[in-house]
């Protein structure tokens, strides 16, 4: 049996394209390693699909001073040699890597055992792993044909994002009784992608009287970030992180508010969900929901409102205008072509799978 290795984590939307990519390996017959941090959230999302999960030591990246920023190169390289000593125990033909901090040192040891890597961003431009994994890497796969445009040509190839399949199966009226919704009342889905928002919770929570006025709420707060106060009020559910949810979720949802990490708006667009996206500002990240952000109001696929207009703006009046022309967002996205993330990856595996000959 051939072994793929995939890495990637620190935050969900770094997991999620390889937790897509997994029925497809095993169902041709690719045996699956992850390898991962030891408390990341990749650990959590990879525990109920019986993957095998390695952890390896790894630095974090962060955007400020911190004493541990020293530690940091010491940590990495320690990841490097536990990467190298699994790697040779593995021996994968391909090593799958998403990016985010914790993917480094396995691609670089994957260098030193000449194992092919496939790289693949999630956003318009390279993340910063990913930018120090490229001289390491065989090819980068890329979400948005743009992006290619920034890479070595023999190296960039267009695969669109892998989604989970999941994510198509949603049930529109599953969780209605559970939340005692009513069918007849549109449905708003409020989330701040994967950690939460707390610009965005506090923006639904100074309006909440209005946007429940309307509508019902499904508000995705983010770990430890819900309101207490709150938890009982009719017409508004609030969660820390929908898992086994998150496809009905997205498909009972009418219009949603959101993030604009690169998962959550690729699957906004396959759902056909109009929506309000509030991207992490570039102060407090690259950058890269901003334009993700950018690219999607040009289609004509979503709103798009500064985080740090969130205060200021009419978010009731907004929703009500966007739900009111929901049948123009969902024309824009219907014309979309999204290509097969999976099967354009899976292809790109075999190609190496087939030139190492395994
Ligand atoms: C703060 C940060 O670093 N954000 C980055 C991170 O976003 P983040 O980790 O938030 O990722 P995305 O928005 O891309 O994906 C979030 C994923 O989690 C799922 N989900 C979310 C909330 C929830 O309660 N349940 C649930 O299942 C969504 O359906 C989606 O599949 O990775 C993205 C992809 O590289 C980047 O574009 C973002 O800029």
């Amino acid at each position: 049996m051939r072994t793929i290795v995939l890495t990637g984590g620190g935050s969900a939307g770094h997991v999620m394209a390889n937790l897509a990519l997994v029925p497809s390996l095993r169902e041709r017959d690719w045996n699956v390693v992850y390898i991962g941090s030891r408390q990341g959230i990749e650990r959590q999302l990879t525990q109920n699909l019986d993957i095998q999960y390695e952890a390896v030591a790894t630095g974090k990246l962060r955007r400020y001073w911190d004493v541990e920023n020293l530690k940091d190169p010491f940590r990495v390289l320690k990841g490097v040699a536990q990467s190298y000593k699994l790697l040779r125990r593995h021996r994968p033909a391909v090593i799958f890597s998403k990016g985010g901090f914790v993917a480094l040192p396995v691609v670089v040891a994957a260098k030193f055992l000449r194992i092919p890597v496939i790289l693949h961003e999630a956003d318009l431009t390279l993340g910063l792993a990913n930018r120090l994994a490229l001289p390491f890497a065989a090819k980068v796969a890329v979400t948005f044909p743009e992006t290619a445009a920034h890479l070595p040509p023999a190296k960039a190839v267009y695969t669109g994002l892998p989604l989970r399949k999941e994510v198509f199966s949603g049930s529109r009226t599953k969780l209605l009784a559970t939340y005692q919704f009513s069918p007849q009342c549109p449905i708003l889905l409020v989330t701040g992608g994967s950690l939460g928002a707390q610009n965005i919770n506090q923006a639904i929570w100074r309006q909440l009287a209005q946007l429940t006025a309307r509508f019902q709420i499904i508000h995705l707060c983010g770990k430890e970030k819900t309101n207490g106060s709150l938890q009982a009020m009719p017409g508004y559910i609030q969660m820390e992180y929908a898992q086994d949810e998150m496809p009905h979720l997205l498909a009972m949802s009418d219009v949603v508010i959101s993030r604009a990490g690169s998962n959550t708006i690729f699957e906004l667009l396959v759902m056909k969900k109009p929506n309000i996206l509030v991207p992490l500002p570039a102060s407090k990240s690259r950058g890269d929901q901003l334009l993700n952000a950018q690219l999607f109001a040009s289609h004509g696929y979503s709103v798009v409102v500064e985080d740090e207009k969130l205060p200021s703006t009419d978010l009731s009046a907004l929703v009500d205008r966007v739900y009111r022309q929901r049948a123009v967002y969902i024309d824009e996205m219907k014309k979309a072509a999204v290509p097969d993330g999976v099967e354009a990856v899976m292809q790109l595996i075999s190609e190496y799978a087939n030139a190492a000959g395994v």
